[in-house]
Formats: structure tokens, C-alpha cells, sequence
């Protein structure tokens, strides 16, 4: 078992990595979470709220009612559709109100199980509601299990982008049951791996080597290979989010590399099955590296090695292989929604090397639609 602290000032909390915490006794491990739910008068006395989606729920129910029966407890569920669509308005208003029908208070605990798209919204739901109320993620994705479900950012999408509106909040708890990804489609695992592959070209060059010999472990589910991979991406995520919880510093800018150009991929792609977000980074991980190389930051070998991991892994390393017909312009213009943006400039995570991201405060966009623009039409 690992406890990974997110150190913060007076909301700290651990992530728990363990095999079985969530399919074998997440109940008794999470017990002292439920006090406010054995007390009189609390949310339709002892019925625990949780929010997933329509695979989470049909996959997890039993052992979860399982689980928190042993407790005297019980779920109460809400249930999305899975996607990207159910970060959106329209369901925050559905989720917000059924809360509130429950009762909700804000001591009580809600339960987000699911990928990201189930902590993101569950986690906003939870910051907005009674001006805050306090949620677990159990993440039941690879991408969730070493990225969204830790850190505290949660959001909708609306019509200009992605995650536009949202707000910082922190989980009280996350729970990580490598477990659960036994029946994770293996094209979402390879979506969460980018997420891994994230942490490994920001940061940690011991890491990328690592992962090019044991990614095929990983992404088999091998337990020990996954394991590592979890913890050394939540210890680098929790180490991050500690020194720049929001994101006033440029540290924690550092989690987004990838992010600009995938989100103007996600947007042009209609936040679609077409191109799922961990694919989108894997793409705008590449499209990094390769601007980071047409400026002389990073070698080109480098910069190879870079989109040699992607492809390896199965992801979309190839931007024109997405069969996106818009112009670089297009996809640049997405990109003034993004939330770095400072003035009229938008800082770029770029790459000085292997481990080694940076932001560079001196991009044009009108640069880098023109070099979209480039790699689009190269085959
Ligand atoms: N808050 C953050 O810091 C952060 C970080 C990264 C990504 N995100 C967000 O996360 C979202 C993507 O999350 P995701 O990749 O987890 O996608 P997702 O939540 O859409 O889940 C992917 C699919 O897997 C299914 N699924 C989930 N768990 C399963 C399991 N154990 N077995 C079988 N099927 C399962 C879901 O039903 C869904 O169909 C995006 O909206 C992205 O913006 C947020
Ligand atoms: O935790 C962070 O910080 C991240 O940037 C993690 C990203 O993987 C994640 O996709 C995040 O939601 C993107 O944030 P945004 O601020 O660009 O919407
Ligand atoms: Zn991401």
C-alpha cells in the first residue's frame, strides 16, 4: 500500500494506492468520511450519494453496495451518460438539484466513481454547492487514477472550450484500486498512459527511461508495473499541485503540457469518442516537442525520442494522421480561450529536453498557426 499526502495549507489529504481498497473494503477504509451519514438527520439517513456513469455504475454496484452495507450504509445513485457531454451545464443543473433534494450538507461526503469526466463534475458540483461541500474521488480510470482525480481542478465544458467553467476544490480523500482497471477498454488505457508519458517529459527523465522499457507492463496491467506507475505519477502530481495549488506560479502550468494544442484538437474534434482527451495530449505532447525543436530548445533526437514513446504506446503521434481538415489558424484561434492566457499572450509549455519542460512566455500564436498549419499537412 502507498499514502500519497497532497500536503496544503488546512486541506491537505491522501491518496490511497492499494489493490482491493475500493473493490474489497472502501467502506471500512473511508469509514470515518460516513460519520455525517450515521448521524441523525443527515441525507436520507445512512443512503451515501454518489455520482457515475452508466459503465461505472453497472460494473462497480454490487461490489460498492457490498461494500458499504458492511458499514450500514447505502449508495444513492446518479447516473450519466458516459463522455465528455455529461461535463456540461445542463447535467450540473440535474446533479446540483438532485443533491439538494438529498439534503445535502456541506459535511457530508459525495462520491465521484468513475474516469475524469465523473470527478470533474462531481468535484464542481461539490464547490458550488452551499458554497462547498466535501466529495472522495474514487477514480476508476488510468488517466483518473494518476491525474484528475488528485489536484483539485474541476470543471464544465461550454460551447468556447474545454473546462471553461470551473473552480479549484479538493477532494477530502481519493482512493486508487488498481483493481478496477480490469475492465478498463484497453483504448482508454492507452488514453490514461498519456497522462504517464506527461509526467515523465515534464519532469522526470529516470522515469521516461523506465517507462520505455516497462510501458508494455503497464499498459498489460501488469500489477507491479502498474503500481509504480500510478505512485510516481500521483507523488509528482501531489508535489506540484503543493508548491502552485492554483496555478499563480507557472509550477503547476507544468501539468498542462500537451494541453494547449490537444484541447484545440478536442474542440475542433467535438469533444468526441473521435479524439479522447489523453489522445488529444498525446498529440499536443508530439506537436511540443516538434515546435520546442523547430526553435533549437530541445534536439531533434530528443524531440524524436519524445514522439517515439507516443507512438509505441499506441497513441496518435502524428497530428495529420487525425484526419482534421481545418487550417492551423482554426486550430490556433482555440486556443485564445485557454486559461494561461495573459494579456495577449499565451505562454507555451515547451521542452528543453527529455524531463525538462518549461513555460516560454515569447510564442506568437500567428507562430504556432503557422506551424500547425505545417505539420497538418505533413504525412
Ligand atoms: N481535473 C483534472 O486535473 C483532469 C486531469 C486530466 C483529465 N481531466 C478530464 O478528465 C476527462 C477524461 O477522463 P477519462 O479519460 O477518465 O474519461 P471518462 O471519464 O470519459 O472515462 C472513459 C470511459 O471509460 C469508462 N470507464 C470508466 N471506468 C471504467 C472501468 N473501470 N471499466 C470499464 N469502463 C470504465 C467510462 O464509462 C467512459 O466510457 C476529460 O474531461 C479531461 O478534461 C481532468
Ligand atoms: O492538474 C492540472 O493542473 C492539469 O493541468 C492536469 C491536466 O491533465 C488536466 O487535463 C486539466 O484538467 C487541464 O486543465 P486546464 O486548466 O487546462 O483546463
Ligand atoms: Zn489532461
Amino acid at each position: 500500500m502507498d499514502v500519497v499526502p497532497v500536503s496544503l495549507a488546512g486541506r491537505s489529504y491522501d491518496v490511497t494506492i492499494k489493490r482491493g481498497c475500493v473493490l474489497d473494503d472502501f467502506a471500512h477504509g473511508a469509514s470515518e468520511y460516513f460519520e455525517s451519514y450515521r448521524a441523525k438527520g443527515a441525507v436520507k439517513a445512512r443512503k451515501v450519494p454518489v455520482v457515475a456513469d452508466t459503465n461505472t455504475h453497472l460494473i462497480f454496484k454490487a461490489a460498492l453496495e457490498q461494500s458499504l452495507a458492511s458499514e450500514g450504509l447505502a449508495p444513492d445513485w446518479f447516473v450519466v451518460e458516459p463522455g465528455e457531454g455529461a461535463k456540461s451545464w445542463a447535467v450540473l443543473e440535474q446533479l446540483t438539484d438532485w443533491l439538494l433534494e438529498l439534503g445535502i450538507t456541506r459535511s457530508d461526503h459525495v462520491i465521484a466513481l468513475g474516469g475524469g469526466v465523473v470527478g470533474d463534475l462531481t468535484g464542481f458540483a461539490c464547490a458550488v454547492l452551499k458554497r462547498g461541500c466535501e466529495f472522495i474521488q474514487i477514480p476508476t480510470t488510468l488517466l483518473a487514477q494518476v491525474d484528475s482525480s488528485v489536484g483539485g481542478k474541476t470543471a464544465i465544458n461550454t460551447r468556447a472550450g474545454k473546462n471553461l467553467i470551473g473552480a479549484f476544490h479538493q477532494p477530502a480523500a481519493v482512493f486508487i484500486d488498481p483493481m478496477v482497471l480490469d475492465t478498463l477498454p484497453d483504448r482508454e488505457m492507452r488514453a490514461g498512459y498519456a497522462e504517464v508519458i506527461k509526467y515523465a517529459l515534464l519532469g522526470d527523465a529516470v522515469f521516461f527511461d523506465w517507462l520505455s522499457d516497462n510501458g508494455t507492463k503497464v499498459l498489460a496491467r501488469e500489477p507491479d508495473a502498474l503500481a509504480h506507475a500510478i505512485a510516481t505519477s500521483i507523488r509528482a502530481k501531489a508535489a506540484i499541485v503543493a508548491e502552485d495549488e492554483r496555478e499563480t506560479t507557472g509550477v503547476r502550468a507544468l501539468l498542462n503540457l500537451g494541453h494547449t494544442f490537444g484541447h484545440a484538437l478536442e474542440a475542433e474534434t467535438g469533444f468526441s469518442d473521435r479524439l479522447l482527451h489523453g489522445e488529444a495530449v498525446a498529440t499536443g505532447m508530439v506537436l511540443a516537442a516538434q515546435y520546442s525543436a523547430r526553435r533549437g530548445d530541445i534536439s531533434q533526437e530528443d524531440a524524436k525520442r519524445a514522439s517515439t514513446a507516443i507512438g509505441d504506446a499506441g497513441l496518435p503521434a502524428n497530428v495529420a494522421s487525425l484526419g482534421i481538415t481545418c487550417s492551423g489558424s482554426a486550430l490556433a484561434d482555440h486556443m485564445r480561450h485557454d486559461k494561461k492566457m495573459e494579456g495577449g499572450t499565451l505562454p507555451f509549455l515547451l521542452l528543453k529536453g527529455i524531463g525538462q519542460a518549461y513555460l516560454a512566455r515569447d510564442v506568437e500564436l500567428a507562430d504556432i498557426a503557422e506551424f500547425l498549419g505545417e505539420q497538418l499537412g505533413a504525412q
